[in-house]
């Protein structure tokens, strides 16, 4: 069974603020992911390998073309569905991080990786205890633990970021760049995360770089031109 589906994808970006100038940016190939697999999307900058990944997550909305989600027993047509329906998807479904961390004033990086796991009914004390088990697998101490992030690190923040991802149950994981900002020791440890989830069945589609963590990770690699992307 497929989790993921997408066929004909098209994106066009409209510049409103350009007199409605039209940038074509994306012009996916068909793929399919399946339950446990890990697939990295490939290609030059400007291809559109993040707005791919926003169009899954519902961020874009397609111009043309289709975008099928596995989701509570039953197939969602994501590129058609009403905002309800992508709330639900990602409360349940489908979790994604960006290469950057939204911060909220105040809130504290526990409570931000918590929150998915909240959303999907778990008590306080059981989603902080996995927030806190996560967060220090990604080596980011205790002490920094009830700090808002703001202040953190670009590397930090990024592994909140993942931590966050990670915290519910979802199984299809959208990552964008994950260890873009990180050492190798710290890389290392995103790696290891991403593929312990997919040996508990997950599904990930995640825009990775580096060949050799490629090899190390992905069952495949989707290849985006930048001439499919403009022409
Ligand atoms: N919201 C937007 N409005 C207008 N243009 C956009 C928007 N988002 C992306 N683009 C354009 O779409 C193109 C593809 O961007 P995207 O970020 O998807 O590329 P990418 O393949 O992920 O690149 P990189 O590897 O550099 O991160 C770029 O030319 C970018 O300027």
């Amino acid at each position: 069974m497929n989790l993921l589906e997408v066929e004909s994808l098209e994106k066009t970006f409209t510049l409103h603020l350009r007199g409605g100038q039209r940038l074509p940016t994306l012009r996916a190939p068909d793929f399919q992911l399946q339950a446990g697999e890990c697939v990295a999307l490939r290609g030059p900058s400007g291809a559109g390998k993040s707005t791919l990944l926003r169009c899954v997550f519902g961020s874009y909305r397609v111009d043309s073309g289709s975008i099928y989600l596995h989701h509570q027993q039953q197939c969602l047509e994501l590129s058609r569905a009403d905002s309800r329906s992508i709330l639900d998807a990602r409360r349940w479904s489908m979790a994604y991080a960006s290469q950057f961390l939204r911060v909220i004033p105040r809130v504290s990086t526990l409570a931000i990786v918590a929150e998915p796991a909240l959303l999907q009914g778990k008590s306080d004390t059981e989603a902080a205890a996995r927030a806190r088990e996560l967060l220090l697998r990604l080596n980011i101490p205790l002490a920094l633990h009830h700090l808002p992030p703001a202040s953190f690190s670009g590397g930090e923040q990024q592994r909140v970021n993942v931590a966050r991802t990670l915290i519910g149950t979802h199984p299809l994981l959208l990552l964008d760049e994950p260890t873009a900002s990180l050492d190798p020791a710290n890389a290392a440890l995103i790696l290891a995360e991403i593929r312990r989830a997919k040996e508990n069945g997950r599904s990930i589609l995640l825009i990775l770089h580096d060949p050799q963590q490629i090899r190390k990770l992905a069952d495949r690699e989707l290849i985006l031109a930048a001439g499919d992307a403009c022409s």
